[in-house]
């Protein structure tokens, strides 16, 4: 593999028609110029993907979870850019272009000198000087490493932001708040890195008791900050992620007054974030002249929406592959419109063990040409499961292809990869990268699949296909498992984990 330290890939450039005009009806979105600009007016406003919830502004909803009407906050127009200002924004550093894509979300509530300071310090231990390198990994075909950052994972890169984030705005409004979040394993401890240092925050996560790999519990339970509180649940993901959205519904068993804020992807600032290096990767291949594609290992559907949102924005992308494991309910969506629930399975791609994915729904709402009463009654009737309407399912299938890897196919991709390039995938890259093999439409036009975990996170499934291999932890968290733990292990059981916080607050 051609490792590219720059983060700039080599190729030829071909010409592409721009997606154009794509934003849905509604209020004109704010025009970006080519340089960086403080005097854009127009505050963008989020609204709920249910239509029942009042409009927020960019700090406020950044600082809640859900929508009080159970909806997810969208934004009401999306910045586009055009390909001459795409094209502009080639050979930026990570940071500029974050400031670049970001800016106008924000501009209503962060003055540009303190957002540029946020992603400075968001972006700065990050171990990579590309932040989020490039890599070839076959013909066309190139890996975004997104697992530089101080959590190994792509989470990382929303969460730094977002706890930096946090810190500016609760420090402006001098509010203490209570940060809970649900995991299957790399969230937790990129939020916790992300908001263990800030006055402000107690932070709560809630991962599946014994469904994380023990690099990944280790890195949320050796934190002992007395901020910090993790909660092993009797249950799996979405039994964690239910409690979520449950305490965001009745906050009533917080003391003083306190209120809750999402970490997870519901949480659109996550979602943001992770929109620049969708750009940063692309412009590094040849966009806006070059139409790039991108495999995406998909379970709560937050980073594939991302890159939803980045074409909208203007970027040129053709495809997205959801890569999924054997929790494949997004795969059957949009191949069999079958969105029927099963039993969720434990997988070697544990993160990406998730069948209510949050994120779809914001799909869904944009799909139904952001009608809210309609994505309010498609989900509220549990009768049966979800179909979605055909024209629906078509305007899904021209952007989005699918495709499922089940472990053992995951562990030989992993080996032959390895055997063939010396390059270690992480079991949820290898299904990206398995996925965007089997299904891609084009060898002409670039995909990029993204890399979103460390190998060293999952030594389980690299010694299943590596079985001599010895894989190392970055020398930050070389002495992982010596530290001490400590976290409380909690029935399935919304009582006791209000009791749980409600005593530690
Ligand atoms: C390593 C890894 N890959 C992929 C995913 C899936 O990403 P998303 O939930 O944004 O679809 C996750 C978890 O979210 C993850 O931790
Ligand atoms: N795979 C995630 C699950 C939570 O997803 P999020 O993006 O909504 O925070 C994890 O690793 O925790």
């Amino acid at each position: 593999m051609a490792a590219n330290p720059t983060g700039r890939a080599a190729g030829s450039h071909q010409a592409n028609s721009l997606i154009g005009n794509c934003l849905p009806a509604g209020p004109p979105a704010p025009r970006l110029g080519n340089s960086p600009k403080s005097d854009i007016e127009i505050a963008v406003k989020f609204i709920s993907t249910r239509g029942r919830a009042p409009s927020l502004s960019f700090a406020d909803t950044v600082l809640t979870g859900l929508a009080s009407d159970g909806g997810l906050y969208v934004p009401e127009t999306l910045p586009q850019f055009s390909g001459d200002e795409i094209r502009a924004m080639a050979g930026l550093d990570y940071r500029e272009l974050a400031f670049r894509i970001i800016q106008p979300f924000a501009s209503g509530d962060v003055a540009d000198d303190d957002l540029r300071g946020i992603i400075d310090r968001a972006y700065s231990n990050f171990r990579h000087p590309a932040v989020a390198p490039l890599v070839q990994s076959g013909p066309n075909e190139w890996v975004l490493e997104l697992f530089q950052g101080p959590t190994l994972a792509f989470k990382d890169f929303a969460l730094q932001f977002l706890g930096q984030l946090f810190d500016h705005l609760l420090k402006e409004r001098n509010e203490r708040v209570v940060v809970m979040g649900a995991t299957s394993g790399d969230t937790g401890s990129a939020a916790i890195e992300g908001c263990r240092h800030c006055d402000n925050i107690d932070i709560f996560i809630l991962h599946p008791h014994n469904r994380v790999s023990e690099v990944q519990r280790r890195q949320m339970t050796t934190v002992l900050s007395d901020n910090v509180f993790n909660i092993a649940l009797e249950g799996n993901f979405d039994d964690c992620q239910n409690m979520v959205k449950a305490s965001f519904a009745d906050q009533s068993f917080l003391p003083d007054g306190r209120r809750l804020v999402a970490v997870n992807s519901i949480n659109w600032a996550r979602i943001m974030a992770q929109i620049v290096y969708y750009f940063y990767a692309a412009l590094n291949l040849g966009a806006p002249d070059r139409t790039v594609n991108f495999s995406v290992p998909t379970g709560n559907f937050g980073d594939i929406f991302a890159g939803y949102l980045a074409r909208k924005m203007g970027l040129p992308i053709d495809q997205l592959v959801i890569a999924t494991n054997a929790n494949d309910i997004l795969h059957r969506c949009i191949s069999d419109n079958d969105h029927s629930p099963r039993e969720l399975v434990h997988s070697l791609s544990p993160s990406m063990d998730i069948m209510v994915s949050s994120n779809f729904e914001r799909l869904l709402f944009d799909l139904y040409r952001r009608d809210g009463e309609a994505v309010a009654s498609l989900l509220a009737d549990r009768s049966a499961p979800m179909q979605l309407d055909p024209d629906v399912l078509q305007r899904a299938r021209e952007v989005f292809s699918s495709c499922r890897v089940d472990d053992a196919r995951t562990v030989e991709v992993i080996r032959e990869v390895f055997q063939s390039t010396g390059y270690l995938l992480d079991p949820h890259t290898a299904i990206g990268v398995e996925a965007a093999r089997r299904t891609r439409h084009s060898a002409v036009q670039p995909m990029v699949c993204l890399a979103t975990a460390h190998p060293a996170k999952f030594p389980e499934a690299v010694a299943r296909a590596l079985p001599t291999h010895k894989i190392e932890l970055p020398p930050h968290m070389a002495d992982l498992f010596e530290r001490a733990e400590r976290y409380k292990v909690l029935p399935n059981d919304l009582g006791r984990v209000h009791d749980f916080m409600a005593t530690a607050l």
